[in-house]
């Protein structure tokens, strides 16, 4: 049985909107205070399958055309998300341990190189002690006061009590975050930035995802099962 609601049975009140995680990607940050704002006492998140309408309303003001997206990683999520930038004009580069011969993407050896020479920097690389805090006060300086960075990989790979302080004096340019250190806490002053989007760790959470990642899983299963090559194999590079 469905457990009584804590407000005595009363309605919920009315939900807020709240931005999908690709709209942290896609967004203009000038864009950024017109959807994210601190819930009030009462409100919650809604999840993505939620939501009372089309998640591209929220695309009709995106403007990344002039950005230069950097990527941090061209792993399976990186690519997805290089996919959708390119279609919106982004010129896109990539930053790994060592050059993917099978990516045609201008490579850079060195993150902080990579954030002086672009307007956003898209984390989607996985957390180990190699990226965790990665992104240093000095890779968040070389991306500079027009700069946005954008988290959907892990909290800690973003040295994030660096990054709060450059976005509250206003060396950092934005910031679209998915993910936070210590997760749930998000630190407050976060909350009160105008050029700062949140989500709820909720990138993974739509419908198609979850479809899809069963039918990864069973037909990962079936090649297994028959010695045949999986389709998504663990790769260390
Ligand atoms: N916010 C969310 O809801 C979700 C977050 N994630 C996060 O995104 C990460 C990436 O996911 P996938 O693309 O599926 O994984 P993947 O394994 O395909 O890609 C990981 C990438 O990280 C790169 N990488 C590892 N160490 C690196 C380093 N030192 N410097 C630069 N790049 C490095 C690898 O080269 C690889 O391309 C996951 O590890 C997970 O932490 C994944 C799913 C949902
Ligand atoms: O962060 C979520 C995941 O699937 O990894």
């Amino acid at each position: 049985m469905a457990s009584r609601p804590e407000n005595g049975g009363a309605p919920p009140p009315p939900l807020p909107r709240r931005p999908p995680p690709r709209v942290l990607l896609l967004r203009h940050p000038h864009h950024f205070s017109l959807i994210d704002r601190p819930l009030p006492d009462g409100f919650r998140f809604l999840k993505p399958w939620e939501s009372p309408l089309p998640f591209d309303d929220f695309l009709s003001s995106a403007d990344a055309r002039s950005a230069e997206a950097i990527l941090t990683s061209a792993g399976t999520i990186g690519f997805e998300v290089a996919k959708r930038l390119e279609a919106f004009g982004c010129a896109v580069s990539y930053n790994s341990r060592k050059q993917k011969p099978y990516v045609s993407y201008p490579f850079y050896s060195n993150v902080c190189e990579l954030a002086t020479n672009c307007d956003v920097l898209v984390i989607c690389c996985g957390l180990n002690e190699q990226t965790h805090h990665m992104i240093n006060r000095e890779v968040l300086l070389a991306l500079g006061k027009k700069g946005v960075i954008v988290n959907i990989g892990r909290g800690p790979i973003i040295d994030e009590k660096e990054m709060v302080q450059l976005l509250v004096q206003g060396e950092l340019g934005g910031a679209g975050l998915d993910v936070f250190e210590k997760e749930p806490y998000v630190p407050e002053e976060l909350l009160g930035l105008d050029n700062v989007l949140l989500s709820p760790h909720a990138a993974v959470l739509t419908p198609e995802t979850v479809s899809n990642l069963c039918y990864l899983i069973i037909r990962n299963l079936e090649a297994f099962f028959s010695n045949k090559p999986l389709l998504s194999p663990v790769l260390d590079e």
